[in-house]
Parts: structure tokens; sequence; C-alpha cells
């Protein structure tokens, strides 16, 4: 019943069914907020197919999204069947994909020559390109996009997510990670799942993660340094022993950078990955300024200008925010097709198997905590330093609703160099500290006391409620 003169009838309806038939090379953009879900399908008794970022859609079989902003492109034509109430829908006729396949089809011509090399040969190598660009340019999606078209080409490209800033891939947000993709990618959720601990449609990919901890690589430029000379020394030897990975070659997804305050970090990214090939989404100054760094220093470089989608849309803080949270979310609890159930576990500070680190910011100035110094020691011992060890005394509610990292490195010998530099085992959630007591309550994936590892806190991913 609608009120006299206000027909709210259409604000509570949340519910409806829409058909939308889109032209070739028409794409269908929508936004789903985090509290709402939409289910779209491609219509079976219309002809056409359609992809989302690179990866086909099974004709019939219904993909549900929330908290996104998305696109359905169709290179035939097709009709989609939206059930729900998308915030934001509209059918674009111009996009970039065109020139997204050709830079495909210009990268795949350089795989079939390395695939022609003997394996131990330097040609051997496939290309390996750095997608950089401002915030929000769509590099993440170009990133997909690129990677779905190889694996449907039957390649295993490697993806590396350098952004750890981000929603994380195939991990928690906060981290670096590497992953070699021989299987298709998840149509409803990007990149796809980690590991959990239940089955799951999509075969899961076993990603190579390090903890970054900071939102910004500014914030602690020498260890985000450390993290990527780690990780391509991890993902170089990886691709000795597996040489389809090595002839597809890698796909390279960077934080934002936008201003020549950067050009040291990318050029550090490019020599540590042997970067090939550097595509500049979104800044024709950052376009300028790398090809004047690299066409004529390194020749083997190629850098190339690509456009931006018109769809790529500024997501604001808050949803920022909130798509972090629901992944740290995920990751504990699962989602509704495949529910999890953590485990508290209590952890005593004092137990001679626990040993919690810190990473430092460097914006802190290094001076939080300046009062446990060792006497004698001045402020300058602590300069670069990257990591920190935690006396029990430090522990306090301020670690409440952070995530922790459990590193492969042991908790009694390692050092902090070993420790800056672990890759990791997995995720805690500290739920309440005691810090009378010394003890805290966490969350963990696993049943069972925490293993004696090195733990690892950071700024980032910031706290975030979950029960
Ligand atoms: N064609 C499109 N239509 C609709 N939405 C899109 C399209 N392309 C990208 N988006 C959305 O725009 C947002 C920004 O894109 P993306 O994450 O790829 O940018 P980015 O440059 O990687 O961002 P960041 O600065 O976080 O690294 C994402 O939510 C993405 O899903």
């Amino acid at each position: 019943m609608a009120l006299p003169g206000l027909d709210i009838s259409d604000l509570i309806n949340t519910s409806s069914s829409l058909e939308r038939t889109l032209k070739p090379h028409q794409e269908f953009r929508f936004e789903v907020p985090p509290t709402a879900s939409v289910t779209i399908k491609i219509k079976t008794d219309a002809p056409g197919t359609a992809e989302l970022f690179g990866t086909e859609l099974s004709r019939g079989t219904p993909y549900t999204f929330t908290g996104c902003k998305s696109a359905i492109y169709t290179w035939t034509g097709c009709t989609l069947i939206i059930e729900g109430a998308p915030s934001v829908e509209y059918i674009a006729e111009e996009t970039p994909m065109s020139t997204y396949l050709n830079l495909h089809i210009a990268l795949e011509k350089l795989r079939v020559a390395a695939s022609d090399c003997p394996p131990t040969a330097d040609g051997a190598q496939g290309p390996r390109i750095l997608l950089i660009g401002p915030p929000d340019v769509g590099k993440t999606t170009l990133c997909k996009i690129l990677t779905g078209y190889a694996i449907r080409q039957g390649r295993k490209p490697m993806v590396i997510n350098l952004d750890g800033g981000s929603e994380g891939v195939l991990s928690v947000p906060g981290t670096l990670s590497a992953a070699s993709f021989g299987s298709v990618m998840d149509v409803e959720d990007g990149f796809g799942n980690s590991p959990m601990s239940a089955p799951s449609a999509i075969p899961v990919k076993l990603p190579l993660v390090y903890y970054y901890g900071l939102e910004a690589p500014e914030s602690g430029a020498k260890r985000y340094k450390k993290l990527v000379t780690r990780m391509s020394v991890a993902v170089n030897s990886r691709l000795e022993e597996d040489i389809e990975s090595k002839n597809t070659g890698l796909i390279i997804d960077t934080p934002s950078f936008d201003n020549q305050s950067n050009g040291d970090l990318i050029s550090y990214i490019v020599a540590e990955f042997s970067v090939t090939a550097i595509a500049v989404l979104g800044s024709e100054r950052l376009y300028n300024t790398m090809l004047k760094s690299f066409s004529s220093a390194s020749p083997n470089i190629n850098v190339i200008k690509l456009p931006t989608s018109g769809g790529c849309v500024d997501r604001d803080l808050p949803f920022k925010k909130a798509c972090r949270d629901a992944a740290v979310k995920k990751y504990f609890f699962g989602d509704e097709k495949c529910t999890l159930s953590p485990y508290t576990v209590t952890v005593e500070f004092e137990s001679p198997t626990f040993a919690l680190w810190e990473v430092v910011d460097s914006a802190d100035g290094d001076r939080t905590n300046l009062s446990f110094l060792p006497i004698g020691e001045d402020e300058s011992s602590l300069q670069g330093e990257e990591v920190r060890k935690l006396a029990p005394a430090d522990i306090d509610s301020r670690f409440e609703n952070l995530i922790i990292t459990v590193l492969q490195v042991d908790a009694n010998h390692a050092t902090a160099k070993e420790v800056g530099e672990s890759p990791v085992l997995g995720f805690l959630y500290v739920q309440e500290v005691d810090d009378k007591a010394k003890r805290m309550k966490v969350l963990s994936p696993v049943p069972g006391r925490v293993p004696a590892k090195a733990l690892l806190v950071g700024k980032w991913p910031e706290g975030m409620f979950l029960t």
C-alpha cells in the first residue's frame, strides 16, 4: 500500500528480474553494494556468448555478485537475465576491449616464439608485462583480462600482485602474492579462492604470499623492495621447473603509481622481474616518463600506452574498506557457497613458543618504542629497522581486530631479517587482548594450538569487526 501522495512501491521492491539484450562489442556494466546481491545469467534460448573480464560465462549458469563494480562484455551479442536490483546498470558501446585483445595477441606471438625455443635457452622465457597507472584506471581488471585470455588459449600465466594495499589476489589484503594460473578463474570472485578447507567448484590455485602490512609501498620502501626481490627469486626458480609457465611469462599488477616520485620503485620492479613490456594506463605523463626512462636505456623493454575503460569507477574509501573487510571475513568464515567455522584459540604472551613482531611504518619515524631501547643505545640504532620484536609489555588492546600473520620461520630462532622476508603460512584474527593476564584470544582457521612460528602484525589491513 502506498502512502497518500507518495508512491514508495518502487523503493521497497528490491527484487526484480531484468532482461538486457547486448549487440556485438557491447558491455553490460553494473554495480552491486556490499549489502545486496544480484544474479546474472546468459539466456539460453537466445544466441551468443559473453565474458566477465576475460573469463567466459557458461550459458545458462547463474552467477551471483555482491559488493562489486563490474562488466559483462560480448563479442557476439547476447541476452542477459538479471535477478535483483543493481544500484547502477547500463549498456556501454565504447570499450577498449579490442585494444586489450590486440595486446593479448601480441603477447601470444611472443609466447609461441618462446615455446619454440629449447627450455634452457634465454628465448624460452615468455613476455613479462608490468601494468602501471594511477588509482582506479583498471590495472587489476586488465590483469584479469590478460590472464583469462591466456588461460583460454591453453597457457599458464604467472600472475604477480605487488599491490599490498588492495583486496589481495588469492590472499587477504596487505599481502603481495604470486600464483601460476593453469585453470579457469572464478567469474564471481575475480581471481578465485585461495586454498580453503572445503571443496570448491573452481580449481584452487596455490599462491606464494608475503605479508607487507602497510598501505603504500612508500611507507616501507626498503622492506617493500626486499619482498619484491624475494618474490622474484622464488618466481624465477619456480619458472625453471615449470616450462609452460616460463613460456607464458608474467603478468604483474602494481599499486597506483602516478608521479615521478615512484620512478625508483618502478625501475626496481622492472629490474628484479626482468620486465619486457610496460603497459601504462590512464596517465599520459607517466607514459612519457616511462618512455624517457626505458626506451633508450633499455631497448628490450617496450613501453605502451593503453586506454582506460569508461567503466572504471573511482571506488570511494568506505567501499574499498568494505571490500577489504569482506575479503578477510571470507578467509575465516567462507561465503554462502562454502561456509567455514574458525576456532577461537588462546595465545599466552609468555609462552616460550610465542614471538610477535611488528612491521615498522617509516612514516612513524621509528619513534614509537624509544622507551624500550636497551640502555646505552640511542635513536640512531633504530634507523632502517623494518620489523621489531614486541615484548609482552608492548602487546595491548591496540592489536584488537587486526590480522596477525603466521610466518614460515620458527618463533624462537628467527632473526629480524628472516621475519621481515619470510613467506606466509596463514592468518589469525585478534578478537581480544587481555594485557593484565598476558594473553589474547584469536580466531584461527585450524583447530589446536597456534604453531610455534614467528607472528607478524602490521597496520594494514586496518582493524575490522569480524564477529
Ligand atoms: N569496464 C568496466 N565496467 C565496469 N566496471 C569496471 C570496468 N573496468 C573496471 N571496472 C571496475 O572499476 C574498479 C577499478 O578497476 P581496477 O581495480 O581494475 O583499477 P586499478 O587501477 O587496479 O585500481 P587500484 O588503484 O586499486 O589498483 C573496479 O571495481 C573494477 O571492477
